[in-house]
């Protein structure tokens, strides 16, 4: 009978030497620095309800490992937590198989987990060597660097579709994605390779503009990519639509490549099969070509981007809406506070949709130049607590915070900018310069005002800083000269 201890007398014991008290003992080298991590795999959240048992411990142990990739660090043991519904042993004998076939193919030690009662859920956790001092982070990434991504992505997300029955169309590569969903290979000697090169790392779970954007935000830059430049598996090469293609290697998660940033100096290190996929900028967040409604895979978030319903025809991310150019046309004018929030469209320019912004932000102002300068006073802190307002509920209605395209925040910036100066295009053009350095380039406290601050005040306070600093510098100019 598979109780607790049987159980793991008979399927966990075999595997491991360090198995049977409180704790495992793990000696490190001298001069080694200890690398771990945590992560959890839930039936029907992280893989289909009907995954084998083979299947799911495996690609818990390697998804896991996948974060020592990522960092750098070369695996030593990993422990696993198991909590299932019911002690099946044929369903054991799997979980233990594909648990064997992990700790041999990737060279780690189980040192030992947990085992309980309750719904299927999966939690490895991981541990890694480093050379004392060293180890990639998300944080080190400086505007000029090269970004750059290790293999295919969008694989493991269209096999969720495969899996599903949504595509029907490239039956010759089935067996290939459900490969690179349920044995993706985590990139531990690639990791390793890119100590000393690499300025920030991230391995891909969420998806490649999301994992993007947490090197952003850890980094305080920006990144623009090209889509154009993704590196496309023959089988979403396959996809009869290129946009659905790029849309899916941007925002389906699950591939356990490596994204990371090189500086200019390094860049002809980067190990060969690795592809420059675009650039490390100032600023925040993530652009590309295509608008991206959703940046990526987020638990609790409303609806999490379910990758492609009908490949052949498009992608879902933007088959909820009549797009162009991938860009959800409901999701942006389907409420009033998102068209105001993207400047009255202004924001949706495909390139640099700040300054685009702030150039409508000129006609406007011209507008209220006459006013006198208490009601224009007014005016700007009604537009900026409006704006706070209205730039919470667009983003939430997008489900992306701080969307590149939302520019009422740059609107105020430039008004505020403008507060008290001459209306005249000497002043106008000066204002618009200055305001446009102060925000892409965002130095202290504008760059803390943007990582730190969140919501709808996070959006807009950053602008209102650098409006509040181009104006005085402004009247300091009037002053002195
Ligand atoms: N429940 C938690 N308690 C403590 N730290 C957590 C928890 N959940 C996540 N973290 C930490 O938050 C960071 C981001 O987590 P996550 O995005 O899941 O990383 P990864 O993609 O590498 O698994 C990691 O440093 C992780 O250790
Ligand atoms: C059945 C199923 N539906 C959807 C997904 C997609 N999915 C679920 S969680 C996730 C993101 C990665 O999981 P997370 O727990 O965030 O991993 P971490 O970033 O912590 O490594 C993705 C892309 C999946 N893997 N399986
Ligand atoms: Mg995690």
């Amino acid at each position: 009978m598979n109780t607790e201890f049987s159980l793991i007398d008979t399927w966990f014991a075999p595997l491991s030497d360090a198995i049977g008290d409180d704790c495992a003992l793990l000696d490190l080298a001298p001069g080694q620095r200890l690398a771990t991590s945590t992560d959890t795999l839930v039936a029907g959240v992280h893989f289909p309800p009907d995954a084998s048992a083979e299947q799911i411990s495996y690609r818990a142990v390697v998804t896991a490992l996948s974060d020592l990739a990522a960092a750098g660090a070369e695996p030593l043991a990993i422990a696993v937590a198991l909590t299932l519904p019911a002690p099946e042993s044929v369903w054991l004998e799997g979980f233990a198989a594909g648990l064997k076939d992990a700790l041999q193919s990737q060279g780690v030690r189980l040192l030992g987990g947990d085992t309980t009662s309750g719904p299927l859920t999966v939690t490895v956790q991981v541990f890694g060597a480093l050379p004392q001092g060293q180890g990639l982070q998300r944080s080190g990434a400086c505007a000029g660097d090269g970004v750059y991504l290790s293999g295919c992505t969008g694989d493991a997300a269209a096999a969720l579709t495969v899996m599903r029955g949504d595509w029907q169309g490239a039956p010759e590569h089935a067996d290939y994605l459900r490969q690179c969903f349920y044995r993706p290979q985590p990139r531990l000697q690639l990791g390793q390779q890119l100590l000393g090169i690499a300025s920030s790392a991230i391995d891909v779970s969420d998806g490649v503009v999301a994992d993007a954007g947490h090197i952003c935000r850890a980094s305080g830059v920006g990144m623009q990519l090209q889509e154009s430049a993704l590196p496309l598996s023959t089988a979403l090469e396959s996809l009869a639509d290129v946009t659905a293609a790029q849309i899916l290697a941007l925002t389906g998660g699950d591939d356990y490549q490596l994204l990371f940033t090189v500086a200019a100096d390094r860049e002809s290190q980067v190990p060969e099969g690795c592809t420059r996929i675009g650039e490390v900028i100032a600023g925040a967040g993530v652009s590309c070509g295509l608008e991206l409604p959703s940046g990526g895979y987020e638990h609790f978030a409303a609806a999490p981007p379910r990758p492609v319903d009908d490949p052949n025809v498009s992608c879902e991310v933007a088959t909820d809406a009549d797009t162009e150019d991938g860009l959800p046309l409901t999701g942006v004018f389907g409420s009033w506070s998102q068209f105001v929030a993207f400047g009255f469209g202004s924001g949706l320019a495909s390139k640099a949709p700040g300054t685009a912004g702030t150039a409508l932000a000129v006609p406007l102002y011209l507008l209220l130049a006459p006013l006198d300068l208490f009601a224009y006073s007014v005016f700007i802190v009604a537009a900026a607590i409006f704006g706070i307002w209205v730039c919470d509920v667009a983003s939430r209605e997008l489900d992306v915070h701080d969307h590149p395209g939302i520019v009422w925040d740059e609107f105020v910036g430039f008004w505020i900018a403008m507060w008290a100066l001459p209306a005249d295009w000497p002043w106008l053009l000066a204002a618009f310069v200055v305001f446009r350095f102060f925000d892409i380039l965002k130095p202290w406290p504008i760059s803390w005002c943007d990582r730190r601050v969140h919501g709808g005040l996070g959006i807009m306070l950053d602008d209102i800083v650098a409006g509040v600093f181009t104006c005085a510098l402004l009247h300091v100019v009037i002053l002195v000269s």
